[in-house]
């Protein structure tokens, strides 16, 4: 699924206007009776509602609502914002219409004290600002957007399309925003929705579409996507019947160090229950009895000594399709050495995690010898140590972007809404997963599940869209079974089959 900018949404807009026999004032009554059909699904007519309008076409999505909503008896008032001495058409008409029928419902807002008293328990709509906002908000008109979001403890704040102030495609960190408890947006992700700085503001997102023209959607390019399971079907392989261990590549995991060994456990049993066809650990010492007990089915090989060898690179066996490194590894001098001696053998793409990374963010020089294509897999502080500081979310995902697109990397900046960045210029978003995956040990599970699909023969670009919505997914049935709170990464490993079983619905019991 694409995530279009504002102004591509403006031109689908249009482009749906010339080629379908619908206007533009159709066009904002469907957006309207979607979000009227939403509210009337979960708020009774008694409700009092307060629905703030701007002037331009949100605020006319707001006042079509408004109508909408009164002809099945809903106790509405609308509060006119006038932010602007211009109106858009639509808009305009759909004032003179409820103001023809409904003269007493309106009031105008022209100050920030014309702010009104609401009635206990309301439903606020928030329709001043969506998708056509150029610049942070100021004066009084930021003044409303401060009294709408302290109603929030009180009474129910929903937006539509965008809460208003948070502008589509840039950063609004610092500006004045509506903090939403919904956010009704149309058609498409924005991508202000996706990073965490908006969190707040937007609440808990329902997409409603509008029938915006599936031509324009599909001839525009952009470089933001959503990774949706129609996606994922077309990438996941099942397995053919004569295949054999062999099929499914042999994986090279090199992971834990004394007292984070569990970070190698969960790796390798990610790994398998991924799909590999054979496994090996590489392990210091002190976690050779560990991986054989607790992991039977891979193979283990061990360091002699507490570190990892310098040398152990020479006797790399050839038949390794994937090496998945740094859950749990430590960052000591003597293991940044033998990660610098790895980096220098191979030449396929690797997986690098956890303290791979953070050795690589000491000697940044490390970087130019990661394998093309390799996949990293950072969590915002990791990132950080990688490629520096950043002052909002916006400039860290260019950054993430730019960094991959330089580097020849695949990088994942991991998070609510895990942003996948491409060599190629694309980034992927993913929706699936939940915060109780966000417990320790989460990581690891997803570095077994990545390095296990690059040993099957995935190309690195379905390894990291498919591994990292699997993770989520399975992260997803796991929690539906025991909660957020318990859930547990041995959990998310578990729940793989059952994503799986999904994903091929002939072996569906
Ligand atoms: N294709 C779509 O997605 C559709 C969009 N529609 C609605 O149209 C909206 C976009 O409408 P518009 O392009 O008219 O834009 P908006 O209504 O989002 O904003 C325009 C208004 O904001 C004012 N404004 C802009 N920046 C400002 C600032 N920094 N401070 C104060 N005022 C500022 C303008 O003067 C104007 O009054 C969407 O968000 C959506 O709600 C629907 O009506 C129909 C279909
Ligand atoms: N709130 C959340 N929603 C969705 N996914 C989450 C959330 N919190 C964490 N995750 C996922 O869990 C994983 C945590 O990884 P990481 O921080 O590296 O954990 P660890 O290093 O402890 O193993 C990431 O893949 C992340 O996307
Ligand atoms: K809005």
């Amino acid at each position: 699924m694409k995530i279009f900018s504002a102004a591509q949404i403006r031109e689908a807009d249009a482009y749906t206007i010339a080629h379908e026999p619908v206007s533009s004032a159709m066009l904002m009554e469907r957006a309207a009776a979607a979000c009227a059909g939403w509210l009337r699904a979960r708020f009774m007519a008694d409700t009092p509602l307060y629905i703030f309008c701007g002037k331009g076409n949100n605020g006319g999505d707001g006042l079509v609502i408004a109508r909408l909503l009164l002809l099945r008896g809903y106790n509405v008032e609308v509060y006119v914002v006038h932010n602007s001495d211009k109106t858009s058409a639509d808009r305009a008409a759909n004032y003179t219409l409820l103001e023809k029928e409904h003269p007493h419902l309106l009031h105008h807002i022209h100050a920030r004290h014309d702010f009104p008293t609401l009635a206990p328990g309301a439903l606020v709509i928030d329709a001043i600002f969506g998708t056509g906002l150029s610049r942070p908000v100021d004066g009084w008109v930021a003044g409303i957007l401060h009294s709408i979001s302290e109603l929030k403890d009180r009474h129910t704040i929903v937006a539509i399309d965008m809460p208003s102030g948070v502008m589509a495609d840039g950063s609004s960190l610092h500006a004045p925003c509506v903090h939403a408890r919904y956010t009704l947006s149309f058609e498409f992700y924005k991508l202000a929705f996706l990073l965490p700085e908006n969190a707040e503001r937007v609440g808990e997102l329902h997409i409603l579409p509008i029938g915006l023209h599936p031509t324009y959607i599909a001839q525009t390019t952009t470089p933001y996507h959503i990774i949706d399971e129609q996606t994922i079907r077309t990438i996941y392989q099942p397995r053919k019947p004569f295949s054999h261990k062999g099929t499914f590549g042999h994986a090279l995991l090199i992971a834990g160090s004394f007292g984070k060994m569990g970070a190698a456990v969960l790796a390798a049993k990610a790994c398998l229950r991924a799909g590999v066809g054979l496994l090996t650990l590489h392990v210091p010492r002190c976690g050779y009895e560990i991986i054989q007990s607790t992991v039977p089915a891979a193979m283990c090989v061990a360091e002699v000594e507490e570190q990892y060898s310098i040398h152990f690179h020479e006797g790399l066996n050839p038949a390794y399709k994937c090496i998945g490194v740094g859950p749990g590894i430590g960052t000591e001098t003597a293991t940044a050495r033998s990660l610098e001696r790895l980096l220098e053998a191979v030449k396929a793409p690797m997986v690098l995690d956890a303290d791979a990374l953070n050795i690589i963010g000491t000697y940044p020089a490390l970087l130019q010898k990661v394998p093309k294509n390799s996949l990293l897999t950072p969590h915002p502080k990791e990132f950080e140590r990688l490629f520096g500081a950043t002052s909002d979310d916006f400039e860290r995902l260019s950054l993430l972007g730019k960094k991959a697109v330089e580097l020849q990397l695949y990088i994942l900046l991991k998070g609510r809404y895990t942003a996948i960045a491409c060599p190629d210029g694309a980034v992927y978003f993913n929706t699936t997963g939940n915060p109780g995956m966000a417990t320790g040990g989460s990581g690891d599970v997803l570095t077994g599940i990545l390095t296990s699909l690059l040993a099957q023969g995935y190309s690195p670009k379905a390894a990291i869209v498919f591994g990292v919505w699997l993770h989520g997914s399975a992260g997803d049935q796991a929690a539906a079974r025991l909660s957020e709170e318990a859930l547990l990464p041995e959990d998310i490993i578990d729940s793989l089959g059952q994503v799986f079983i999904r994903l091929s619905p002939d072996k569906r019991i």
